[in-house]
């Protein structure tokens, strides 16, 4: 049977937000927001300080539910399951839409058991395949050759850049389906940086990443489509190549080539 274009679309999409408003109190920190995020691609959240993305981000897999106040109105599906359903098992979400913070964040305990905590949290007990998906994390997030010989060592002893990597692999190792990055390099050095968006690019293969960024470059280099947040809205969402090459919109074009923000 013939498959029309509509329904690869739709089963391409992985989160779709339509309408989204999103509000802290009185304050409406994202307006209108509509746009669908495709499976195992990276886009790429841009645009100046406080226009929204952090919020963008952390309303996909409900972080903000304990900010007082905060309201969300509109349509945001994963999978098409409505996020925001009450009944939307929450801790599963977190688990299939995993979230890696701008300054990492390993717990005080060792490499192997930052690894295993998610695993241990989500029943799996067997040491025998805790070790196996250790390790696999550990290999995914391109960290393994460098801990292998210290893996009961404490995970603070790493360097930020390892850290960062441990992090990923801790998120990898529950096998979520998307993985939301909140400018994961922006603390990291220029070597470390670069290790983590070669990374990034591996793991779209398998994975979908959504990453909030400050760094056109890194927009560039890792994502295959971009959203443009000015104010609180999507002023412009197209292929990273067309954002950064032929934008539509002026403000776009203003932001990209450096005239505000
Ligand atoms: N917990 C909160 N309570 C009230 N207002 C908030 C809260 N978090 C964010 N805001 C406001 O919402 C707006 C959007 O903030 P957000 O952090 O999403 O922006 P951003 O684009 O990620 O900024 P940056 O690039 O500086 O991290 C800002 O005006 C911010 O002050």
């Amino acid at each position: 049977m013939a498959i029309s274009i509509e329904q690869l679309e739709a089963t391409s999409t992985i989160i779709r937000s339509h309408s989204l408003n999103v509000y802290y109190d009185q304050f409406q920190a994202l307006k209108d927001i509509t746009i669908d995020m495709k499976k195992n691609t990276v886009t790429a959240l841009i645009g100046p300080s406080g226009c929204g993305k952090s919020t963008f981000l952390r309303t996909l897999n409900r972080m903000n539910d304990l900010v007082p106040k905060f309201r969300v109105e509109g349509q945001l599906s994963y999978n098409n399951q409505d996020i925001y359903s009450p009944t939307m098992d929450v801790v599963e979400l977190r688990k299939q839409v995993g979230m890696v913070f701008q300054r990492p964040n390993p717990f005080p305990m060792s490499i192997y058991d930052n690894v295993a905590y998610g695993l241990r949290i989500h029943g799996i007990k067997k040491k025998g395949i805790q070790d196996e998906i250790v390790e696999k994390s550990l290999r995914q997030a391109a960290l393994w050759d460098e801990v292998k010989d210290r893996l009961h060592k404490s995970a603070m002893g790493l360097s930020g850049g390892q850290q960062q990597r441990l992090v990923i692999a801790r998120v990898l190792a529950i096998q979520p389906d998307v993985i939301l990055m909140d400018e994961p390099a922006s603390a990291l050095d220029p070597i470390s940086t670069s290790k983590i968006e070669q990374l990034i690019i591996e793991l779209k293969q398998q994975y979908t990443i959504i990453i909030v960024t400050h760094s056109m470059q890194q927009a560039a280099r890792v994502s295959d489509d971009t959203a443009f947040f000015l104010n609180g809205e999507i002023i412009e969402f197209d292929q990273t190549h067309s954002i950064f090459t032929n934008p539509k919109k002026k403000e776009t074009e203003d932001y990209i080539s450096g005239r505000f923000g």
